[in-house]
């Protein structure tokens, strides 16, 4: 009797095992597929036939193939590349909070030892706290007008630079870049540091700052086969080490210095205009003590926030500049039209002003017509979803790496008309509206989101405060009359293959303004 009621309950318990697997087999089975991609190699996966030089325009042609979703492996790494406006507004809109986590590189983690930075935090409170300071303490509307004042000496500057160089062939990638350096170091730190720190510290970031960016842009075998970091096969943690112990140094003498000047009771401005403002350090210092019972933050954080600035805001801002000069000296209509605006709007006797830069409607369309055919970040920045989903019917796992492919869904032939074709028209009249804030799936050069780019505000007011000073204070020509060449290389951020130089010749009437 006893053995039958054990026969009974162990064929029950068997069955309710049984069916449970296969009901889970079922569900499994009910899941979408992943998305089609092209076959790889074994255990290299799609890797050996991908170009480092050109990765971009491969995900494009890829594209063509497989449609606006497929995969790829690359090693064991499973990635998604997305590029349609539809399936593109699926992650960054409806599937916003599980996709707002990133793709952490190795070489990152060995960048911020003390914790990741805003653009590679998980998305969590950290993340939150540290967003939150950048956007609404730092980068808020009474602070950026006050940086707007740094800005424009900045750019000053400049002016008095290209008009000591008339005549002679201008690199205007690096002038660019300079600009970009001085106007964050001065955001940054104000004139606050002795000169001699001013001076190491300009040259640190300026050489340092590439040496990341190239090794970031570097694909590590690493990553790619999740190996453990000690195996190190290219070097790059070894590198990146070495680069970000640099780094951190310099900010760590600079934040040593201003600590010093805070605790005597007093910082020493070397300039009026930086009594009046509040640099971003100080801000950030001033949060690290605060009482008020708002989100406090730690020294790993502001140097993690000072090196965003740096790396997130410089080469993008300055790739940009370089990008939209050169279209426009390869565009002569375009140039002219530009040049019409600024006479109209500015005319020859004056320096750029505030109250002419909302009149720049053309030179704005120029701007966002080159950041649709050249966005310096054309995949974003990878995102990683936190959990299983599915996106234009497929199922996208937990952990993949998931790739926004901008420069396809840019010059989408369903989003845009005569896609490969430079017309500022555009943006003034049908897709007027297309702005940077990512509201619109089609124009994503700063992303959309959660983790749109946290730098947005700053980044397009420099843009348009420096494109029209260049452009109305200097008539720029290529050099011997030769064509612009407007080919690209991928990186990190995605420049010009060949630099472009041009000669400034002065249009204003006035001497004096150049001084
Ligand atoms: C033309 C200039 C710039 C371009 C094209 C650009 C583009 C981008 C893009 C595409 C992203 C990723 C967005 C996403 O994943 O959806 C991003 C993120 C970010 N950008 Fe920019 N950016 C520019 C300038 C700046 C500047 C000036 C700063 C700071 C001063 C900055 C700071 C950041 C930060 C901190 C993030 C990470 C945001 C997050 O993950 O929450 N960027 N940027």
């Amino acid at each position: 009797m006893v053995e039958a009621q054990i026969l009974v309950v162990g064929v029950i318990t068997a069955s309710i095992v049984i069916l449970s697997i296969l009901w889970f087999k079922s569900k499994k089975l009910d899941q979408p597929p992943l998305p089609p991609g092209p076959r790889g190699l074994p255990i290299l996966g799609y890797l050996p036939f991908l170009s480092s030089n050109n990765l971009h325009h491969d995900f494009t042609k890829l594209a063509t193939k497989f449609g606006p979703i497929y995969r790829l492996w690359l090693g064991s790494k499973l990635c998604v590349v997305i590029s349609s406006p539809a399936l593109a507004k699926e992650v960054v809109r409806d599937h916003d909070k599980v996709m707002a986590n990133r793709d952490v590189p190795i070489a990152v983690r060995v960048l911020y030892p003390g914790g990741l930075d805003i653009a590679w935090a998980p998305y969590g409170s950290n993340w939150r706290t540290m967003r939150k300071v950048f956007v609404k303490d730092m980068l808020s509307n009474n602070n950026l007008e006050a940086a707007h004042v740094h800005l424009k000496n900045e750019v000053k500057k400049s002016i008095r630079f290209v008009y000591s160089k008339i005549g002679t062939p201008i690199n205007i990638g690096e002038l660019a870049y300079t600009i970009g350096l001085n106007v964050i170091m001065t955001m940054v730190w104000g004139g606050t540091l002795d000169e001699e720190l001013r001076g190491t510290a300009e040259e640190g970031f300026r050489n340092l700052s590439p040496q990341v960016m190239d090794l970031l842009g570097k694909p590590n075998i690493s990553d790619l086969f999740s190996l453990p970091d000690f195996l190190d096969l290219q070097g790059i943690s070894k590198q990146m080490k070495n680069v970000g112990k640099q780094l951190h140094g310099l900010l760590d003498l600079v934040i040593d210095q201003r600590m010093k000047m805070m605790s005597n009771g007093r910082v020493e401005y070397k300039s009026k205009d930086d009594q009046n403002t509040k640099d971003f350090l100080q801000i950030l210092l001033e949060l690290k003590e605060r009482n008020d019972g708002g989100a406090k933050i730690n020294i790993s954080q502001i140097k993690a926030m000072i090196i965003d600035m740096f790396l997130g805001g410089i080469d993008t801002t300055a790739t940009t500049l370089e990008w939209v000069m050169a279209e426009i000296l390869a565009n002569p209509n375009v140039k002219e039209r530009v040049t019409q605006e600024l006479n109209d709007v500015i005319g020859m006797d004056t320096n750029v002003e505030d109250i002419h830069l909302n009149r720049l409607n053309y030179l704005e369309a120029v701007l966002k017509e080159s950041s649709r055919m050249h966005p310096p970040l054309p995949v974003l920045v990878p995102r990683s979803p936190t959990q299983s989903c599915i996106v234009g019917g497929y199922t996208i796992p937990k952990d993949t790496r998931v790739l926004i492919n901008v420069q396809s869904i840019h010059r989408d032939p369903q989003a845009w008309q005569n896609p490969s074709k430079f017309d500022p028209e555009r943006f003034l009249d049908e897709n007027g509206k297309c702005d940077f804030d990512g509201a619109n799936f089609q124009y994503l050069p700063f992303g959309s989101g959660r983790r749109i780019c946290a730098g947005l505000p700053l980044a397009k007011t420099t843009l348009m405060y420096v494109l029209p000073s260049l452009l109305q204070s200097f008539d720029w020509m290529i050099p011997n009359g030769e064509e612009v060449d407007l080919e690209d290389k991928f990186g990190i951020v995605v420049k010009k293959k060949v630099p472009l130089f041009a000669c400034p010749s002065p249009r204003l009437h006035n001497s004096k303004l150049y001084e």
